[in-house]
């Protein structure tokens, strides 16, 4: 399919007047029509290419509010953005936007017909018990889908309420992480025994492969050493040798975790009275994750109402907006991930990339065949776009730049790439 469909892109450039031979390093968005017909026809063809898919499970135990929170987050970046192809690919996993004020500002500089925002995929997981990673429960199932994603939101019941039963009889979050974070502990050991006692057979044929499986070996056992102190495995300082050998363990405990305090509507304006959230807030630093304040009922309610009644309803609760923004902008950020973008008169778009990438692979989050066929690219800062008005002035007033294939992307950035197919 993927031979296909680059043979059939191929074909469009050789399709084009021979004038348009120059369109082999053409800027891409450049206003050129056929050009951007192209990549379109491109994007239709690698549409599961066109953006990295960087999923965030939600978890926790039973009944703390993981279902409440998922279908607010979905519900409300339908509303938000109108334009955007949200879908709730399974009844439990749905693509929400990243917030982001830059990106209609861009838009309307540059007229754009179509705006596109970054976006992250949110899975609902169910509940995990104490002894999942026995199989208590559905407990293996639950957590191999976390397996799965690039982080997780725990999910900690902050909010008192009689009628909603707590598998555990009463509200206490120490309590509550340490059983989920155990049983996080206990599958990743469980499969680091595994993968150690293999690697100890050491099947390594060059002295290359045998200086990867020592690696894997000596991070495999301290971060062994860190699960029995109840430590995750994101706490062990690796080399990026060592980061890269073990990856392809996906261990739940090296994934980045944001601490999600669910409180009650009366909580909102003061969080920090809540002694809950305060306790999350500790335990959350000290576990190297960030911590976001949310009240899903809340988040739940405000998708029930009309817009123009959000605000007043928000107001009436002491507080100005509503927490999933916050909490979507905290998960792209914890996930270590930035933003370029690129604008023309048929869109503006955000493209998501980890930091510290350079100009080709930013490239290849749009087609890898931009990052094979990397040539330059000219960038401008966003604010420095915003100062000039468009590409073409910011290139007048020589804040373009035009960066090689070291360039490290910057956020914010607002590229064109030139490449040649
Ligand atoms: N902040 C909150 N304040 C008050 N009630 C809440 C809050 N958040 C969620 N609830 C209520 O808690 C109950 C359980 O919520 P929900 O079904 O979302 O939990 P869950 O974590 O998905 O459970 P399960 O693991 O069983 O799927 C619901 O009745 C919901 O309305
Ligand atoms: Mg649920």
């Amino acid at each position: 399919m993927a031979r296909a469909a680059c043979s059939s892109v191929v074909t469009a450039m050789a399709l084009l007047p021979s004038k348009s031979l120059l369109c082999r390093n053409q800027l891409l968005f450049s206003g050129n029509s056929k050009f951007v017909g192209v990549l379109t026809l491109q994007k239709r063809c690698f549409s599961s290419k066109v953006s990295m898919s960087l999923k965030a499970g939600i978890v926790g135990l039973p009944n703390v509010g993981k279902s409440t929170l998922f279908n607010a987050v979905v519900e409300n970046g339908k509303a938000q953005a109108a334009n955007f192809p949200f879908c709730t690919i399974e009844p439990n996993v749905g693509i929400v936007a990243v917030p982001d004020s830059r990106l209609q500002v861009l838009s309307k500089l540059s007229g754009s017909q179509k705006t596109v925002p970054a976006s992250i995929e949110f899975v609902d997981i169910a509940g995990l018990v104490k002894g999942a990673s026995q199989g208590e429960g559905l407990g293996n199932k639950f957590l191999s889908h976390i397996r799965e994603v690039d982080s997780i939101l725990q999910v900690v019941r902050c909010f008192e309420d009689n009628d909603i039963i707590h598998v555990n009889g009463k509200v206490d979050p120490k309590s509550d992480i340490d059983v989920i974070n155990l049983e996080l502990i206990f599958c990743d050991l469980d499969q680091i025994g595994k993968r150690i006692e293999r690697l100890k057979k050491g099947k390594a044929k060059d002295s290359q492969s045998k200086v990867k499986e020592e690696a894997e070996k000596s991070a495999l056992e301290r971060i062994q050493e860190a699960l029995l102190e109840g430590k995750p495995a994101r706490s062990v300082a690796l080399s990026d040798l060592e980061m890269e050998v073990v990856k392809h363990l996906c261990l739940l405990t090296m994934k980045p975790m944001i601490y999600v305090a669910n409180v009650a509507e009366t909580d909102l304006a003061e969080p920090e009275k809540n002694a809950y959230v305060e306790e999350v807030k500790g335990l959350s630093s000290d576990l190297q994750s960030g911590h976001v304040v949310v009240s899903a009922q809340v988040e739940s309610e405000l998708t029930e109402l009309p817009l123009e009644e959000r605000t007043e309803y928000l107001n009436s609760l002491g507080v100005s907006e509503s927490g999933l923004g916050n909490l979507i902008r905290a998960t792209y950020s914890l996930l270590g991930l930035q933003t370029y973008f690129t604008s023309g008169e048929k869109e503006t778009r955000a493209w998501t990339i980890h930091a510290g990438m350079t100009a080709p692979q930013a490239a290849g989050v749009i087609h890898s065949d931009f990052e094979k066929g990397f040539i330059r690219a000219e960038t401008v800062a966003y604010e420095d776009f915003v100062t000039a008005g468009s590409i073409a002035a910011a290139r007048e007033k020589g804040l373009l730049r035009s960066e090689g294939k070291e360039y490290i992307v910057k956020e914010g950035d607002v590229m064109l790439f030139r490449f040649n197919v």
